[in-house]
C-alpha cells in the first residue's frame, strides 16, 4: 500500500531567521534555500518580504533559483505586506503567499482591540487580496493553539471560501498536549465545511518540548503539511525539528505516512545550518546531534559492538553520519576496550585485555575521553608482550 505523502514546509529561512545572533545575509540564505530544494523540502519559507529591503531582496533572488519546491512569504493580514510579498515572489516557479491573523480571545483583545467579527473580515480579506496574485495562498491562524475551536472552525471556513489553499494551525506558544493539538486537527477535519479543498498545516514551537510530539499527532489526525526548520531553530525554544518528524514518520511505517524528505542530506544540511547561523547543535539533539550515535558505557557498547540495532533504531548512514561511535570513558567496559585496541592495531588476548583493562580504568577515572593516542600509551603501561598487528 502506497504511504499518503505528508508535505514538509520548511522555515528555517523565515521563523529560523527570528532567532536572536541567527541572522543571514542573502548569499548565505541562497546556499541554504538551494541545498533546501536538493533535501526535497516542498516548500521553501524564503522569509518576510515587507520587514527589511534585505529580507525583500532575500525572498526575490530566491525566487529565482528554487527549482523543485514552492516558494513562499510570509505577511500579515494587511494590503501592502500582500503586494510585497507577491512582487518578491514574482519570479518564482511556484510562489505561494502566507497571510493570516491572530484568532485566539488574547490576540484578538490586546494584539487588536478587536472582535471576532472583524478578525474574520480581515482574514478573508487578506486570503482574497493574496489570491488576485497567486493560486496558492496559505493562510495562518496565529495562536490557534488557544483559540476556540468552535471560532477557529468559523475562520478556517470562511478563508477557504475565500480561496486559502492551506490552513495552518500554528501553536505559537507552544502550548497544546499533543493530544489536544491532534483533537484541534480533527475538530478542524470533521467540522469545516469545504474541509477537503485545504491542506491543514501543523507549526508549532516548543515552548514546552512539545513541538514534535505535536506535529506528529497532527499528522496522525488528518493534517498533511508540517512546518519546521532544520535543528528546530525558531523564535524562543524553537520550532519542529524537519530531521525528527522526517525520521519518525520513517521509523513507523504503520502511520501510512511519508516525506519527499531525502535523509541521506539529514546532517549535512543541519552542519550547514548550524555554521551559517553560529547557532551550536546541542550534542544530545536527536538525529543531529554530536552524540546521537555515539555510544559511551559499556554494556551499551558492548551490545552495539555485537550488533548495532540493539541501541540503534536507525541506521546512522540513513541520515548521513558516517558510523556510529565508540567513546572510551571510564563506564566503557573490555569489549569497548578490545574493540578500539584493535582498531590503532592491537588484537589482545583474553588475559592481556584483563591487565590492560586495568590500567584503562586508571587512566579513564582521570580522563574525560580515553583517545587513540591514549592506547598505545596505557598498553605500555601494562608491561605486557603485545604485537601491535597493524
Ligand atoms: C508568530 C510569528 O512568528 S509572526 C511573524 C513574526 N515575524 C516578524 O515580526 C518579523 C518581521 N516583522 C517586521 O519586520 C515588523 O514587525 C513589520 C514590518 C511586520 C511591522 O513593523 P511596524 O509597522 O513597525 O509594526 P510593529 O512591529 O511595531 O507592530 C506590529 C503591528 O502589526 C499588527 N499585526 C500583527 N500581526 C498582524 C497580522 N497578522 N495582521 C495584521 N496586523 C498585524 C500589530 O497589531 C501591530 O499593529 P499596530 O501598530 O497598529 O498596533
Ligand atoms: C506566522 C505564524 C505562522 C507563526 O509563525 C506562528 O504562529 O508561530
Amino acid at each position: 500500500m502506497s504511504k499518503e505523502q505528508v508535505q514538509i514546509f520548511d522555515t528555517t529561512l523565515r521563523d529560523g531567521e527570528q532567532v536572536p545572533g541567527c541572522k543571514l545575509n542573502t548569499d548565505q540564505k541562497l546556499v541554504i534555500a538551494e541545498r533546501l530544494d536538493l533535501l526535497g523540502v516542498d516548500v521553501i519559507e524564503a522569509g518576510f518580504p515587507i520587514s527589511s529591503p534585505g529580507d525583500f531582496t532575500s525572498v526575490t533572488e530566491i525566487a529565482k533559483i528554487v527549482k523543485n519546491a514552492t516558494v513562499c512569504g510570509l505577511t500579515r493580514a494587511v494590503k501592502k505586506d500582500i503586494e510585497v510579498a507577491a512582487e518578491a515572489l514574482k519570479y518564482a516557479k511556484k510562489p505561494r503567499i502566507h497571510t493570516g491573523i491572530g484568532t485566539s480571545d488574547s490576540h484578538i483583545k490586546y494584539k487588536f482591540n478587536s472582535n471576532r467579527d472583524k478578525i474574520i473580515e480581515r482574514a478573508v480579506e487578506a486570503v482574497k487580496y493574496a489570491k488576485s496574485f497567486v493560486e496558492d495562498v496559505e493562510f495562518y491562524a496565529e495562536d490557534a493553539g488557544r483559540t476556540d475551536n468552535e471560532f477557529l472552525a468559523q475562520v478556517c471556513e470562511a478563508v477557504i471560501k475565500a480561496g486559502a489553499t492551506v490552513l495552518n494551525i500554528p501553536d505559537t506558544t507552544g502550548y497544546c498536549l499533543p493530544e489536544e493539538y491532534g483533537a484541534k486537527m480533527k475538530y478542524l477535519r470533521e467540522n469545516v465545511k469545504g474541509i477537503d479543498r485545504a491542506i491543514l498545516s501543523c507549526h508549532c514551537h516548543n515552548d514546552l518540548g512539545l513541538a514534535t510530539a505535536n506535529s506528529i499527532s497532527g499528522v496522525v489526525n488528518g493534517a498533511r503539511q508540517i512546518e519546521c526548520t532544520i535543528n528546530g531553530i525558531g523564535e524562543r525554544a524553537g520550532n519542529t525539528a524537519l530531521e525528527e518528524v522526517v525520521m519518525i514518520l520513517r521509523q513507523h511505517p504503520y502511520l501510512n505516512l511519508d516525506t519527499n524528505i531525502n535523509a541521506k542530506h539529514l546532517y549535512e544540511m543541519s552542519r550547514l545550518v548550524s555554521e551559517s547561523m553560529a547557532m551550536p547543535v546541542q550534542p544530545n539533539k536527536a538525529i543531529v546531534g554530536s552524540n546521537a550515535f555515539a555510544h559511551s558505557s559499556g554494556i551499551h557498547q558492548d551490545g552495539v559492538i555485537k550488533n548495532r540495532e540493539t541501541y540503534e533504531i536507525i541506521d546512522p548512514a540513513d541520515v548521513g553520519v558516517t558510523e556510529s561511535a565508540i567513546i572510551l570513558t571510564a563506564r566503557s567496559g573490555r569489549a569497548a576496550l578490545a574493540y578500539r585496541a584493535k582498531n590503532v592495531g592491537y588484537e589482545l588476548t583474553k588475559l592481556q585485555l584483563d591487565v590492560v583493562y586495568q590500567e584503562f580504568l586508571k587512566f579513564a577515572d582521570v580522563k574525560k575521553e580515553v583517545l587513540d593516542e591514549d592506547i598505545h600509551q596505557i598498553i605500555e603501561l601494562s608491561k605486557i608482550d603485545i604485537k601491535a598487528i597493524a
